[in-house]
């Protein structure tokens, strides 16, 4: 089985979220989700709060090979993999960032541990121009790497964080956050 492993900030989920979680269940046997602290950003939304709000996302999408796996929540990936690899031991697991993350993931905690144990597919993100020495630098990190086929939507947490657009988000997301008097 191959399963695919995206980790988010959640920090609130957006449309750009959810359109990835489709695209990758279209290709992969199963998409395993969860939110988790980034241990390079401050001040981020309580975790219970962004758990939630990724529930409801998921929730929406309603794929049954989508599964929010709050349980492999963990600020350092390798212990997310880790804790995926121990449930299902026998699947392959490619783990899913976008391109923005490319400049900082050679500091990840134990990066070539984690690089070992995954396949890394990235995703092109819009205004993000893949520097060809973090692209090399990965190669000789990990065991597979590709380049999507794939180029998110111009949507992310910090715009919506700093301008407030409900557009980039689920409806039933823009309500919590109004209930929960988030981001104001
Ligand atoms: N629009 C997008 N296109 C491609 N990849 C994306 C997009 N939005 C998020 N991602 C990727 O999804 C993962 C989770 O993203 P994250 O939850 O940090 O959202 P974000 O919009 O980047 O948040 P923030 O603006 O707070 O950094 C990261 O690997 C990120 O690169
Ligand atoms: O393992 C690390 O050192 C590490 C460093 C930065 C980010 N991460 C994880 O990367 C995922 C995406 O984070 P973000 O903020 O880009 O959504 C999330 O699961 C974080 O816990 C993990």
């Amino acid at each position: 089985m191959r399963i695919a492993l995206f980790g988010t900030s959640a920090d609130p989920p957006t449309t750009a979220h959810g359109d990835i979680l489709q695209w990758l269940s279209d290709r992969y046997d199963r998409v395993l989700v969860w939110a988790a602290d980034n241990p390079f950003k401050v001040q981020q939304t309580p975790l219970p709060l962004r758990q939630t709000m990724l529930g409801l996302l998921v929730q929406h999408l309603n794929c049954p090979n989508i599964e929010h796996r709050a349980e492999l929540s963990h600020r350092y990936t390798l212990h997310s993999v880790e804790a995926a690899r121990a449930q299902w031991p026998q699947d392959s697991f490619t783990l899913v960032v976008g391109s923005d993350v490319l400049p900082k993931l050679r500091h990840w905690y134990r990066v070539e541990d984690l690089l070992r144990q995954v396949s890394l597919l990235v995703l092109q993100r819009p205004g993000v121009v893949i520097d060809r020495e973090d692209w090399q630098a990965l190669q000789t990190l990990c065991h597979h790497l590709e380049l999507a086929n794939y180029r998110g939507p111009q949507v992310s947490s910090t715009t919506y964080r700093q301008e407030g657009d409900p557009q980039q988000l689920l409806p039933a997301i823009a309500q919590y956050i109004q209930q929960q008097g988030l981001y104001s």
